[in-house]
Formats: structure tokens, sequence, C-alpha cells
């Protein structure tokens, strides 16, 4: 589905990805992890192309999308921290998103629904609580019913219930074959809903490997320390 060939990004002189490579299929939930600063909201970004990579090749579905605008459409974000006019209330901008994705054949309004966002669509953005406006941030990210979903930190800031309710949505998402990444630095999280993780370290590829696998390479039952285990390995 995704293919990164040699991806390259620097800012300045701080060199983020270097000669990245990694592939993801459909169907699964894959956990991007990492130490903060290794490059992973940066390999989200380009594969959104809301960064240009300075070398090397993104393709989805064997095609790459570099230059190119139409293929986002298939792609749902949710920000680490989303970024919404303060004026506008929770109507307009669900109202405006909709607007400008009116080609969209579904509409999925089910986060709408189980945050119950309508009760407070007349609230300004800028009057939201941070865990209210990551709701919305969900909600516009599965709204178009995308084949790939890129989920920054999703639950940070989410209430428990919350949190429980995005968790159930990416696993019946993933069901319906599509594919999920997900950066996140909770492992209990990682362990519930991901299939595979991948690890960017210093911007190159670290591991990418099954739960299950990356247990037994490091002979631990703890993902945590399995994975911190596998971390430490030169
Ligand atoms: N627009 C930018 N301009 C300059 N430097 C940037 C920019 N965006 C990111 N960086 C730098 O690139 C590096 C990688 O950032 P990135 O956000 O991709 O890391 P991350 O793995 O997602 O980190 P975290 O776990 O803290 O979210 C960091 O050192 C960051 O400061």
């Amino acid at each position: 589905m995704i293919t990164i060939e040699n991806l390259r990004k620097s800012y300045g002189k701080l060199q983020v990805l270097k000669d990245l490579n990694v592939s993801f299929g459909p169907g699964k939930v894959v956990s991007v992890i990492g130490p903060n600063g290794a490059g992973k909201t940066t390999m989200g970004k380009c594969i959104l192309g809301m960064v240009l990579p300075d070398g090397g090749d993104i393709k989805l579905d064997g095609q790459s999308v570099l230059g190119k605008h139409a293929y986002r459409s298939q792609i749902g974000y949710m920000p680490q921290i989303g970024r919404y006019p303060e004026n506008m209330k929770i109507r307009q901008v669900i109202e405006m998103i909709r607007d400008i994705r009116k080609d969209a054949k579904e509409v999925d309004e089910e986060l709408i629904g189980l945050y119950n966002l309508k009760s407070m669509y007349d609230k300004r953005m800028g009057a939201l609580s941070g865990g209210t406006k990551q709701k919305v941030s969900a909600a516009l990210a599965f709204m178009f019913n995308p084949r790939i979903l890129i989920l920054d930190e999703p639950t940070a800031g989410l209430d428990p219930i919350a949190a429980e309710i995005l968790k159930s949505k990416i696993l019946k998402e993933k069901k319906r074959g599509k594919l999920i990444l997900i950066t996140s630095h909770i492992m209990s999280e990682i362990e519930e809903v991901a299939d595979e993780v991948m690890c960017l370290m210093d911007g190159q590829l670290k591991f990418h490997e099954t739960i299950a696998g990356i247990k037994a390479q490091a002979n631990e039952e703890r993902l945590g320390r399995a994975i911190a285990k596998i971390m430490e390995e030169d």
C-alpha cells in the first residue's frame, strides 16, 4: 500500500530522515515509535505531502505521490495538536471541511455521535478544552472514510472513555482493510491496538516487527521491556 524508499529530509543542517526505507500493507495498525525528535511526525507529514522530502520516494500502490495532490483524499490525518480558526464554531469547521470534500462518497459521522459533538456545535474552537479539540480532530480524520489514517499521538489529552472510543474505532476501521499509522509513546495502547511496531531512531529504521516478533526477538513478555532491549542494541 505505502512504500517509502530512501527518504531523506533535513531542516537546515539537521538531518531528520536519513535514507528511510519501510513499507506498510492494508488491514494493519502500525505503531510508529521512537525517541522525541526521531522524525516520526516528519515521516507522517512527508506521506501527507505537508513536508517535501529532499530525496527518495513515497509510493502509494506502486505510484509515486511526490508532487501530486489527488491521493491526499485517501488519507485521514489527526495532528498532534489541531489548529483551527479560533472564532469558528465546531459546526462551521465541520461544514467547511464537508464542503471542501463534497466529492466524498461516504460520510462517516460515527465519532461525531459517540463524542456527542452536536451538543457542542455552537461552541467556538478557541473556547474548547484540549480534549474536545482532539475529539473534533478525530471525527474529521475518520469522516471521509479514507483508506489510510495517520494519527499523531491521538489519545494524548483524551479522557479514558474518549480514548476507548477512539481505540475501538481504530480496530473497527482496521477490520475494514484500512492502514492506520499511529504515533504513540504509550506501551499499553500500542499493545492493545497495533499489529506491528515501526521504530525510528535517529532518522533511520531501527526495526519494523509484529508485536509477537518483538517479544520473541527480545525474549521478553512485556512489550515495553522488549522494545527497550531492542532499542538499546547496536
Ligand atoms: N519545520 C521545522 N523546522 C525545523 N526543524 C524541524 C521542523 N519540524 C521538525 N523539526 C525538527 O526535526 C526533528 C524531528 O521532529 P519530529 O517532529 O519529526 O520528531 P518526532 O519523532 O515526531 O518527535 P516527538 O516524539 O517529540 O513528537 C526535531 O529535532 C524537530 O525539532
